[in-house]
């Protein structure tokens, strides 16, 4: 790298840096010594289930948007166009099937861990298998979160990798083991802030410096980057409408419905309502959050597009031009590039403590507290205090080999949540709305539908990554042909250009189709081998682990028929308990639940599941 090409921050750059820093460990401190000091699992863990939903909902935006998309984002439409905007349509669904059918079901098992649903459902053994392909997706993306930011500032800026890198996860650790669930989330609402004041600074600084926007506009259309909707129907097309619009809604699935950073999240409002309401809210802020890095990535064009500064780009992957970018563009105003800087860290801080949080969780309630049901409290809360320091120093070693990974880390970790939550949120899928589905169907299903995503998943990397590393695409008016599923290496969109056969065809399918056909190759091969091996019989199944889907979609035909149709009946499910309320479950979401309003929003569905959480506690109390 050419030194007098680095870019180099002032004073007040580092205080801006240092103070979000501060700012998050101090909410740490005030957590830990504030409320009932984290004494309890219940708080360290489950934030007393006392969260409003502002703050969740922030949260909630915050545990999947990490530098990885802050930077990743605008390195997408700076190269390939605005056609990955359409991933927003997705959140429609992708936002309303978690609030009605997810939330609804886990919330009233009073769960703590998601994976506990699937003990109620199937077995032990399906417990353990979700937890632990949980526990192995998160722990791969948190070294990729922890690592992104710092290695794109170090290429451009000179900023000492493993420094910042240390730096990262040890403040994130402090507080996170410090203060729980409640200072994560509340270090969430501040880092979302932060976040988008800083995409918001680079966007105002960048259409200024570029002439208006009606000149960023002008450039970015005569260079052929403002996408229309793609309707090609082909599967192995990256980004088309079908892919972002449908295949995202898995995706989003996968991350807002069944992981347990999110449920965790949910699982921590006061009422359900709350739960839903926060769900409801990420809606917004998402579409806030995804319009910002578009944008940027467009002002980023407009800045180097047709002019000489795309050689100086020439020298970078794609991520670290974004921050080359930044810097080049917020020189000369101190204060700015900090902003930025704090910006990308807040991402990663956000995403990293909500990954600590919930891997103690899972490792505390599935793993540890089943074998020791005598624990005392004292310890059992000293424990998860322990697991979430640790899942810190696991971090900072998942970092180092992120290190042996390509560049446009964006696709990378969207792969990954297909490839490995894709089969988990099959697995959910099974047990919520396939009542014949049994135990071996679902180990069965989960071990094909993660042994073929990785198949196909490893398949892509090795027919396609060797090849030439051609210089990037400069900002010509040529739009790259992009009709291949492996930007994952800019080299790479050169080089398939004749359509793929065969088995190559089946390794081509978009990664955004991922946690789609992951997801339905679980349920597949879940069903094929429950009904091989004895359907589960109906009376066997927990109450209120079934979400009637085919009763829901077969609304507009009458009763009779329903029935006949929908053999499965849910167990206690009579019109007169329509409006009751079991006792326990009252008892045990406290005053809470009487916020509830009762009357004509209950409908069958939410009836039944009332029965959940009795069923749960007779659970509970036989184990
Ligand atoms: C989860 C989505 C797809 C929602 O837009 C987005 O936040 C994203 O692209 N995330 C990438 C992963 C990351 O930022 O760590
Ligand atoms: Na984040």
């Amino acid at each position: 790298m050419d030194p007098s090409n680095q870019k180099h921050f002032t004073v007040l750059d580092y205080v801006v840096f240092a103070f979000l820093l501060a700012v998050s460990i101090g909410i740490g401190l005030y957590n830990a010594l504030s409320g009932g000091r984290q004494r309890t699992t219940q708080e360290f863990l489950m934030a007393d289930r006392r969260m409003h939903c502002v703050p969740v909902s922030l949260s909630l935006i915050a545990s999947f948007q990490s530098a990885v998309a802050i930077i990743g984002v605008p390195a997408e439409i700076y190269t390939h166009g605005t056609q990955y905007w359409f991933i927003g349509c997705a959140y429609i669904l992708g936002l309303l099937i978690p609030a009605h059918v997810f939330i609804p079901v886990f919330y009233r098992m009073r769960l703590s861990s998601a994976y506990q649903y699937l003990e109620l459902r199937f077995s032990k053994t399906v417990r353990i298998c979700g937890t632990l392909t949980f526990i192995f997706q998160m722990v791969i993306y948190m070294g990729v979160c922890v690592y992104t930011p710092a290695f794109a500032l170090n290429t451009v800026t000179g900023f000492e990798l493993w420094g910042t890198v240390l730096a990262t996860g040890l403040v994130c650790t402090l507080y996170t083991t410090l203060g729980g669930l409640k200072a994560v989330i509340w270090t969430d609402v501040f880092q979302t802030v932060v976040m988008f004041a800083g995409q918001l600074a680079v966007i105002v600084v960048g259409v200024q410096q570029a002439g208006g926007v009606s000149e960023v506009w002008r450039k970015a259309w005569e260079g052929n980057r403002i996408s229309g909707l793609d309707l090609n129907p082909d599967p192995t097309v990256r980004h088309t409408f079908w892919t972002l619009g449908v295949g995202g809604v898995f995706l989003m699935l996968s991350l807002y419905g069944v992981n347990q950073a999110q449920v965790q999240r949910y699982l921590s409002s006061r009422t359900e309502k709350e739960a839903v309401r926060s769900c409801y809210m990420v809606f917004p802020s998402l579409q806030l959050a995804l319009a910002l890095s578009c944008v940027m990535g467009l002002v980023m064009f407009a800045r180097y597009c047709g002019e000489d500064h795309s050689d100086k780009l020439g020298t970078y992957t794609r991520d670290a031009m974004v921050i080359y970018f930044v810097m080049d563009m917020l020189q000369g105003l101190p204060g700015l590039p900090g902003l930025f800087v704090a910006c990308l860290f807040s991402a990663a801080l956000s995403t990293i403590s909500s990954a600590f949080n919930s891997l103690a969780t899972v490792t505390m309630e599935d793993l540890i507290k089943p074998h020791f049901p005598l624990m005392s409290e004292a310890r059992a809360t000293l424990l998860s205090k322990a697991l979430a320091a640790s899942y810190g120093l696991v971090c900072l070693a998942m970092a180092f080999f992120t290190h042996l990974m390509g560049d446009s880390v964006l696709q990378v970790v969207l792969a990954i949540f297909g490839m490995v939550g894709g089969p988990v949120l099959g697995l959910f899928c099974l047990g919520m709305f396939f009542p014949w589905a049994n135990s071996t169907g679902a180990v069965g299903g989960l071990v094909v539908g993660l042994s073929v995503s990785f198949w196909v998943g490893i398949g892509s990397i090795v027919t396609r990554w060797p090849g030439p590393r051609p210089h990037l695409p400069n900002c010509g008016v040529i739009l790259l042909p992009d009709n291949t599923t492996t930007a994952a290496n800019p080299a790479l969109s050169n080089v398939t250009l004749s359509q793929p056969t065969g088995l190559q065809r089946f390794y081509s399918l978009s990664y955004m189709w991922y946690s789609a056909f992951n997801c339905f190759t679980v349920i597949l091969i879940g069903l094929i081998i429950s009904f091989l091996t004895g359907p589960m019989k109906e009376e066997d199944v927990t109450p209120g682990t079934i979400y009637p889907l085919l009763r829901k979609l077969l609304f507009f035909l009458p009763d009779h028929l329903k029935k006949k149709l929908c053999c499965v009946t849910p167990l206690g499910q009579t019109h007169s308990s329509e409006q009751r309320q079991p006792p326990q479950h009252k008892e045990m979401n406290g005053l809470a639940f009487q916020q509830e309003e009762p009357g004509p929003a209950q409908d069958e569905t939410e009836s039944f599941l009332l029965h959940a959480s009795a069923a749960f506690v007779e659970h509970e109390t036989a184990v």
